[in-house]
Formats: structure tokens, C-alpha cells, sequence
């Protein structure tokens, strides 16, 4: 396949790597500033960029029937806007907060766990999420959307909100330090014990491995999708 890929960061180079290693070719690699460029090159676009741009770079893709894969996060105010697009032009268009294997298992494990504590009112449950220093976003995407899957399956919370408690309130604390690729931790305490789920990603490899798998997956098909879909979990 000929990929382009949307953002050339940190991402982009490791999601190069393992497309050339897995027989693809990259035809485009954009970043900040190039503007002009022909998206019709390509048979899929990667976008790992930044949340300003991720919907541009997405709207962009669909307009010019280009199916696209995002990993962007911090843009999901526009998310809606970005499917009723896909859907008025037939295009094809995953957002997911989170493309490795192991974080979609861990986000099937967090919806168990809060359905079997949704009885429990004992227990209160906090999350931490912990990145580099250069993360733009705060919480993570992936921290969202755990939290956001908590609330689906457990009576007891409404909303989530950073550094802030309340009685039917997830407390999300992000932390920032070095060269961290990425750590989720959900735990469940009451008076008498915890209990403690968590992701340690130790390299970006499992997020690009996923995103190029997501994009070999979306060839020739027609919709908006999401990771269960691509690994069909869930
Ligand atoms: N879903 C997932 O599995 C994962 C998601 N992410 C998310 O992916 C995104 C990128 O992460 P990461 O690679 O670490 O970040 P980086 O900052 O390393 O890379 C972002 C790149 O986007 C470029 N950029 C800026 N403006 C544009 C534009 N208009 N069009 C295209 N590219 C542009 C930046 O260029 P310049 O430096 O010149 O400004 C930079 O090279 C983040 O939102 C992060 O949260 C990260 C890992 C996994
Ligand atoms: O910015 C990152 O690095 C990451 N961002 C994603 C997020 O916000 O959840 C996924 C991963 O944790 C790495």
C-alpha cells in the first residue's frame, strides 16, 4: 500500500519503520508548514500530528476519498463533525486513542471491572496516567477513554474531570515526566484494600504496530470504525 503519513514526529518515524518492514511504501510525510500537497497519492493516510490540525488533515483525507487512520488526540470536540463527514461523502475514517494491542485488551478489562464494582459502593476509583514531557494534551486520549467506558458501565459515576474529586466524579491526576511512553492506571479503593489495573506501554512500537494494522484492515472498505472493529474485540 502507499501510505501518507500526517505528522512526521515521534509517531510518524516509528509508524515508518514498521510499514516499510511490513512490504509498505510511504509516498507522503507532512508536518508543520507544507501545505500543498497531493493526498490522492496515497491509498491510506496515517495521522499522528497535533490537535489543532488532526481534524483539518481528517477532513482533508475524506474530501479527496482518501480512507484515514487517527491517533491524534485532543481534537474530540470536532469527532462528530469528523463522522458526519465520512458518512456524507462514503468515506472511511478510525480515530482511536489508543492503536496497541495490549490497550484494547486493558480497555475490555477496565468495562468488566466497572460493571462488577457498580454494586460495590465501598470501593472509589481514581485514575493516573503518566507521559513524556512533550505531550501537548492532558488528560491522554487513552485516560478519556477509559474513563469514559468506567461511567458506561457503572452506576455511580457521571464525569470525569482532572485533578478534581467529587461524589460522582472520576479523578484523573496526569503526570508528565521524562521519556515516558505512556503508563494508564485505574484503582479501586476502599477502607480495607485496592484494587489496581494498569498499561505500562515500554516503547511507541505496539501504538504504530496497531495503526499500520488499522490501515491495512480499512482497504476498500466504507465507514466509521474503531478498534474492535479492526481487531474484532469488544
Ligand atoms: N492513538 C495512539 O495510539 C497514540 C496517539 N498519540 C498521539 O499522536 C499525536 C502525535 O504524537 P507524537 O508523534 O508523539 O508527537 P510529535 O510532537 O512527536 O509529532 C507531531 C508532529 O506533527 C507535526 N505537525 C505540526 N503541524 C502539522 C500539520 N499541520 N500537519 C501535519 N503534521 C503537523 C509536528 O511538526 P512540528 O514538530 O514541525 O510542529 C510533529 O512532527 C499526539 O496527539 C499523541 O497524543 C501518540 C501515541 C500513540
Ligand atoms: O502522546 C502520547 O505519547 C500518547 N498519546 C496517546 C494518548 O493521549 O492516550 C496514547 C499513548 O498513551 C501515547
Amino acid at each position: 500500500m502507499n501510505i501518507a503519513l500526517l505528522g512526521y514526529g515521534k509517531m510518524g518515524k516509528t509508524i515508518e519503520q514498521i510499514a516499510i518492514k511490513r512490504g509498505h511504501n510511504v509516498v507522503l510525510t507532512i508536518d508543520k508548514g507544507d501545505n500543498n500537497y497531493d493526498i490522492t497519492k496515497a491509498d491510506v493516510a496515517i495521522d499522528f500530528s497535533i490537535p489543532s490540525v488532526a481534524f483539518n488533515n481528517i477532513s482533508n483525507c475524506i474530501n479527496n476519498n482518501v480512507p484515514v487512520i487517527s491517533g491524534t488526540t485532543g481534537w474530540l470536540e470536532n469527532y462528530d463533525k469528523a463522522v458526519a463527514l465520512c458518512q456524507e461523502k462514503k468515506g472511511a475514517f478510525i480515530y482511536a486513542s489508543n492503536y496497541s494491542l495490549g490497550v484494547n485488551i486493558f480497555f475490555e478489562l477496565n468495562k468488566t471491572l466497572a460493571k462488577m464494582m457498580s454494586t460495590l459502593k465501598q470501593y472509589n476509583v481514581s485514575m493516573e496516567e503518566i507521559h513524556h514531557t512533550q505531550k501537548l494534551d492532558a488528560p491522554s486520549g487513552t485516560a478519556i477513554s477509559l474513563a469514559n467506558d468506567i461511567i458506561s458501565q457503572h452506576t455511580g459515576y457521571d464525569n470525569w474531570k482532572l485533578d478534581e474529586n467529587g461524589e460522582t466524579i472520576i479523578p484523573i491526576v496526569a503526570k508528565r515526566i521524562e521519556d515516558v511512553p505512556g503508563t494508564h492506571t485505574v484503582n479501586y479503593e476502599s477502607e480495607v484494600d485496592s484494587i489496581t489495573i494498569e498499561h505500562v506501554a515500554h516503547t511507541r512500537q505496539g501504538f504504530a504496530l496497531g495503526a499500520v494494522i488499522a490501515a491495512e484492515w480499512i482497504a476498500g472498505k466504507t465507514g466509521v470504525f474503531t478498534m474492535n472493529d479492526v481487531l474484532n474485540i469488544g
